[in-house]
């Protein structure tokens, strides 16, 4: 069986806060179609693909909040999306804002899925690395209230099998972490997808403003050379509710070549062909892990879980969004 996948990126650009979930699941019905008329089997939409990134401000009305979140998946909204993958026979990757009840308990995560050729749902993802802050700075140009609105993913770093490969995904801030992608590279992920929304301007450092493109691509380059995987991410482009965000969505193959890129900030694809197989060339010889990998010498890299654990479960306590009701 072929181990190759043609895929796309799609990138989005701006979507407004008063902009329908029709609206957004429109636009991404028009890129699907045009990343099959290319040949993609596979399309990779971004983080908070449905809405507007609403980390931004502070909501304060707990139903204005809601309604940015999914509580259901497909949901009367997002449905057409699933049915037009189905019709082309193309699976997808989708971040979206999940708004969960257990037992009486609202929770919220920061989630991804990945959607098969016939539209089922074959694999979750909840956000794991929060950026940003939980309560409001008036400082701030704009708000990064991430920390306030979702919870610490609990799922981990899964690796999923379906479209004939290993698929391991994560979300924006993730990608700046290489724990990342070696846990998913340990799991044997072949590919990984993610969608980030990047604001241009880093408020607590501006200096950096110029780089952010480059962290975006050294990130996620590192993290598929390290790794030996595939990488496509996905960007929320172009001037968002007065917020410029990157573009620069990308697949970059195993070597950590970028092979195909968006070029604007608007609704966009870019589509390349990949060979699963490939990802052997890394790790059968530089990152053969069972040959090489040094775990032993690893161990501040997993130290200090229990404390910080402890020191999440007191915010979430803080949280009135998440607080039992
Ligand atoms: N949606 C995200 O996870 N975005 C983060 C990222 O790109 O790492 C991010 C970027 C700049 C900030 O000031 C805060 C957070």
């Amino acid at each position: 069986m072929s181990r190759t996948l043609v895929a796309a990126t799609a990138q989005l650009g701006p979507i407004a806060r008063e902009e329908p979930r029709s609206s957004a699941v429109n636009r991404m019905i028009a890129l699907l179609e045009k990343a099959h008329r290319r040949g993609a089997e596979l399309v990779v939409f971004p983080e908070l693909a449905l809405t507007t990134f609403f980390p931004r401000w502070y909501i304060e009305d707990e139903a204005d909040l809601d309604r940015f979140f999914e509580t259901e998946m497909p949901g009367p909204e997002t449905a057409p999306l699933f049915e037009a993958a189905r019709r082309l026979g193309v699976g997808f990757y989708l971040g979206y804002a999940e708004l969960v009840r257990e037992g009486g308990v609202k929770r919220r995560f920061n989630t991804s899925i990945i959607v098969n050729r016939t539209g089922e749902i074959v694999g979750k993802y909840r956000k794991v690395h929060l950026p940003g802050h939980f309560n409001p700075e008036e400082w701030r140009p704009f708000q990064h209230l991430e920390k306030r609105y979702f919870e610490h993913g609990d799922l981990g770093f899964p690796v999923f099998d379906a479209m004939g490969g290993k698929l391991g995904m994560c979300l924006c801030n993730d990608r700046r972490w290489p724990e990342t992608f070696r846990v998913l590279g340990l799991r044997g992920a072949e590919l990984v997808m993610l969608g980030y929304n990047t604001p241009l301007h880093y408020p607590q450092a501006p200096e950096h403003d110029h780089l952010q493109d480059f962290h975006n691509h050294l990130s996620m380059q590192a993290g598929a050379y390290a790794n030996g995987c595939w990488v496509i991410g996905t960007a929320k482009a172009g001037r968002e509710e007065g917020c410029d965000l990157i573009g620069g969505s990308c697949i970059i193959a195993p070597t950590g070549e970028i092979i195909a890129r968006t070029q604007g900030l608007g609704d966009e694809i870019s589509v390349a062909e990949i060979d699963l197989d490939r990802c052997s060339e890394l790790r059968k010889n530089v990152f053969n892990f069972a040959l090489h990998r040094e775990p032993g010498d690893y161990g501040p890299i997993c130290a200090g879980a229990e404390e910080r654990a402890e020191a999440r479960a007191r915010i979430t306590e803080e949280s009135r969004f998440t607080a039992r009701r």
